[in-house]
């Protein structure tokens, strides 16, 4: 029976701050509203040059020619063949800011589409693609526009796009990077297990992060894409038929003598456009920089200072049915396979390379099986290669790391050869996974209810998925389901955020679930709450669990079999009640004897089926 933890019930009076989002602080900021007007106004000028000009933009009166600026219809004056600076100044207005769309689009669009595929996927196609880019970038990009100018026919729109094909390799380089960083991610890993595809993880989870710094540089790739149009321009490449800044300026030089106000507008209208560019990137920079009200979680990979989670071991489990390993090592009952293994790993092996050009193995020939319905504990010291052996099976290795197995089957599929392929059918709905840090495994810009929500939808309607989530937060003991699910992580408790996690492992109704110290980041009261529910939904589901734990007391409490893993290899393996009794290696006996040094946790053992049976 779960009990609700007392901290959740104390604690709902969630933290009153909710994060406002960066375009509404960027509006607080003086320096942000001023540059967001300006290049608002200008834009506007631009739409509204049908309206708001009298003459044609290339329309020449030879009467008006150097006219002054105020001379009725012509208001900003004429320039030396007459035309209305006005009406030339407000289509100008309108060239830069598609030569800016262009050429910013262009470079924004190949730098973060390869950028994400080079920065997640890695290894050869990192190799390949940055090699490229940087190849791009040894390029002199105006000094090539100037050379294709008479290739792309001498169209702004044209030179504006190899500009910005030039533009890429910055974009790309700047998107790898942030992406390599965020890809570790433990909400990464957890949208992954959860079923997402990677294009859908991509574009939600890794874009979604990393957009600042892109928002950033687009503004500036914006300006100068202008102000390179404007000096093509200047220097005469392009056609006299298409008003811009830099032939206005070429033109108003002539007359710099006579007629020095003509200099004025041109420069004017284009200093306006990129300085407002460029202020509103420094704007949006310094609104990302800046310390908010609310405090997102770490969601660094971790390791924090490991907490023992200590229970009474409890000895007198009825395991008589329980299915002994077939561990290759040392086992101390017989090593039968139990029959309708949910998980089969044969002779795991994951090495990784090291400077010297070596492989290091950190699991080293690991062989083990759960049953439908069985509990089965990894147990073994820090570094030990528990995670390691989890990630394996669940496909979260990082792109390093070399993997091999004579066999490593979930629910019968043999998904060793085509490992990241099969797996991704296999997450969500066959295996799940609960993780050690909740708060690191939830994405801090979106609501827990919306990233429980997501990993569903393949399956069912959104509004099916959303009724699920709501029963399985309750069902794991929620208070109040739908403002946990509303809520962003950083409102929530640590023990609310793993139950949701919890919630969300189930929701596919997986047959295998793997829980990777799944109590360790918790206060220690509620642990207790955290096993007693995991133990109530593994009898309720019939699921098979691979637990990871450095903690024989949590083996003791929750586990029908157990593993004891030291540098990468079981050591020793059997049925918890036989290990606990006659424990053979004495790496496994100073780990029992460890258990009484740990703080207590568990007074109130809930009486479950098993024991009464
Ligand atoms: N990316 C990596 N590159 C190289 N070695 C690694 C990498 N990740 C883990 N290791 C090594 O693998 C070994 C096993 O690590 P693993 O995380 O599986 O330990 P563990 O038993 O789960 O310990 P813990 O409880 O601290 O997580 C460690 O020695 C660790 O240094």
């Amino acid at each position: 029976m779960t009990t609700v933890d007392p901290q959740l019930v104390a604690q709902p009076a969630l933290p009153a701050r909710r994060r406002s989002g960066a375009f509404r602080r960027l509006l607080r900021r003086p320096l942000g509203v001023s540059a967001l007007a300006a290049l608002l106004a200008i834009v506007a000028l631009g739409l509204l040059e049908p309206v708001l000009s009298i003459h044609d933009p290339n329309f020449a009166d030879l009467a008006f020619a150097n006219a002054a600026p105020g001379t009725p219809d012509w208001p900003l004056g004429g320039d030396r063949f007459g035309r209305d600076i006005w009406a030339r100044s407000l289509a100008a207005i309108n060239v830069s800011v598609i030569s800016g769309l262009i050429g910013a689009g262009t470079g924004l669009v190949l730098g973060t589409v390869f950028g994400l595929i080079s920065g997640y996927i890695g290894r050869r196609v990192d190799g390949v693609l940055s090699w490229t880019f940087n190849l791009l970038m040894t390029f002199p990009a105006l000094v090539l526009v100037i050379v294709l100018y008479p290739v792309t026919g001498g169209t702004y729109q044209s030179m504006m796009f190899i500009f910005g094909v030039f533009l890429a390799p910055g974009i790309f380089r700047l998107v790898r990077n942030l992406v390599v960083g965020v890809r570790s991610e433990l909400y990464v890993d957890a949208a992954r297990v959860s079923g997402l595809s990677d294009p859908r993880i991509l574009s939600r989870h890794v874009l979604y992060i990393i957009r600042g710094p892109i928002i950033i540089s687009a503004a500036f790739l914006a300006s100068a894409a202008v102000g390179v149009q404007a000096g093509l321009a200047f220097l005469g490449l392009g056609s006299n038929q298409v008003p811009s800044f830099g032939s206005m300026t070429s033109d108003a030089f002539i007359n710099i003598y006579s007629q020095p106000v003509q200099l004025v507008w041109p420069s004017l209208f284009l200093s306006l456009l990129i300085g407002s560019l460029v202020l509103l990137g420094n704007a949006y920079r310094d609104v990302l920089a800046a310390p908010q009200g609310a405090s997102s979680s770490s969601s660094r990979r971790r390791r924090p200072g490991e907490k023992a989670a200590a229970v009474d071991a409890r000895m007198d489990r009825d395991d008589t049915s329980t299915p002994t390993l077939s561990a290759p090592t040392l086992s101390t009952t017989s090593p039968a396979t139990p029959a309708g293994g949910l998980l089969r790993v044969r002779e795991l092996r994951v090495e990784y390379p090291q400077p010297d050009d070596t492989l290091r193995a950190v699991v080293d020939g690991v062989s083990f099986d759960v049953a439908q319905g069985e509990i089965v504990g990894l147990v073994g010291e820090s570094g030990s290669g528990k995670t390691q052996t989890a990630f394996s099976i669940l496909g979260l290795l990082p792109p390093q790391a070399r993997i091999s197995a004579n066999e490593l089957s979930i629910a019968g599929e043999n998904v060793i050869d085509s490992h990241r392929t099969a797996l991704r059918k296999l997450r969500g709905s066959v295996i799940a996974y609960i993780p050690q840090e909740p708060m690191a495994n939830l994405d801090p810009s979106f609501t827990v209810g919306s990233q429980l929500v997501e990993g569903l939808t393949s399956r069912m309607s959104r509004k099916e998925a959303t009724a699920t989530i709501l029963e399985l937060l309750a069902r794991v003991g929620i208070p109040d389901p739908m403002r946990t699910f509303k809520s962003y992580p950083h409102e929530i408790s640590g023990g609310m955020a793993q139950r949701a996690l919890i919630a969300g492992a189930v929701a596919g109704r997986p047959k295998l679930l793997i829980a990777d110290e799944p109590t360790t980041a918790l206060d220690v009261t509620v642990q207790a709450e955290i096993l007693d529910l995991l133990r109530d939904l593994q009898s309720e589901y019939g699921m098979g669990v691979l637990l990871v734990t450095h903690n024989f007391g949590v083996v003791a409490d929750l586990c029908d079999r157990v593993l004891v893993m030291r540098n990468g290899v079981v050591v020793e393996s059997g049925a918890v009640r036989e290990i606990f009794r006659n424990p053979q290696h004495e790496y496994t006996q100073k780990l029992i004897s460890s258990i009484l040094d740990e703080d207590t946790v568990r007074t109130d053992l809930p009486v479950t089926a098993k024991d009464e049976g």
